[in-house]
């Protein structure tokens, strides 16, 4: 009794005041501006940034919902680490460079690589298409089709265009990953 009765309290508590934290890792490869979006969203503000080495973690609140955002170092030699960060991923970011048409492939390739980890099979899949203020990038279709994204059938995906300079498309992107996880979980709103 005493435990149905602190449950449902816990319940109550979530659904008013949204305490529960999901686990968000972004990824990608060096330069694609993951680290000026982790501050964006987490400051509001643009921050001066440099390679990344290890980790940056910063808490994200969107609207009832807590966000923990892990921001992995992207340069080939860091990237081995990124597994283990996975343990308990709620949702993956990638950053795309969307100018960088010449890596593609190679991020592609990480991408699939990475979904396969046991600890991100139940996760959902945001790709930011990264950079649109730029001249010549990629557009949301074009992306997707070199990251090939319709033979990724085990996780549900979606692609935002985002300018991590300006946030235009940040938001909109952590909205498709609050739908997915009340969705999933059934999240009070
Ligand atoms: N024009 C433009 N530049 C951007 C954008 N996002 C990031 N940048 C720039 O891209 C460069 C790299 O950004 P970072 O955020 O450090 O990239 P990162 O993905 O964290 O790189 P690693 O830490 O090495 O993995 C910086 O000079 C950013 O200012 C964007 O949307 N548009
Ligand atoms: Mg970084």
């Amino acid at each position: 009794m005493g435990q149905l009765f602190s449950s449902s309290f816990a319940h109550i508590w979530q659904a008013w005041f949204g305490s529960q934290e999901y686990k968000i890792v972004m990824v990608g490869l060096e330069n694609a501006g993951k680290t000026t979006i982790l501050y964006r969203l987490h400051l509001g503000e643009l921050v001066k940034t440099v390679p990344t080495i290890g980790s940056n973690i910063e808490q994200v609140k969107y609207e009832n919902l807590q966000f923990e955002i892990w921001d992995l170092a992207g340069q080939a030699n860091l990237r081995p680490s990124w597994a283990s960060y996975y343990a308990n991923t709620n949702a993956v970011i990638v950053v795309a460079d969307s100018t960088d048409r010449a890596r593609t492939g190679i991020l592609r390739q990480e991408l699939f690589t990475q979904l396969v980890h046991e600890s991100l099979t139940k996760a959902c899949v945001l790709i930011f298409a990264n950079k649109q203020d730029l001249q010549g990038a990629m557009k949301v279709s074009e992306l997707s089709e070199a990251l090939d994204l319709v033979s990724l059938t085990t996780h549900n995906w979606h692609v935002q265009a985002s300018c991590a300079i300006t946030g235009e498309g940040l938001l909109d992107g952590l909205n498709w990953i609050a739908e997915e996880l009340r969705r999933k979980q059934a999240v009070p709103t």
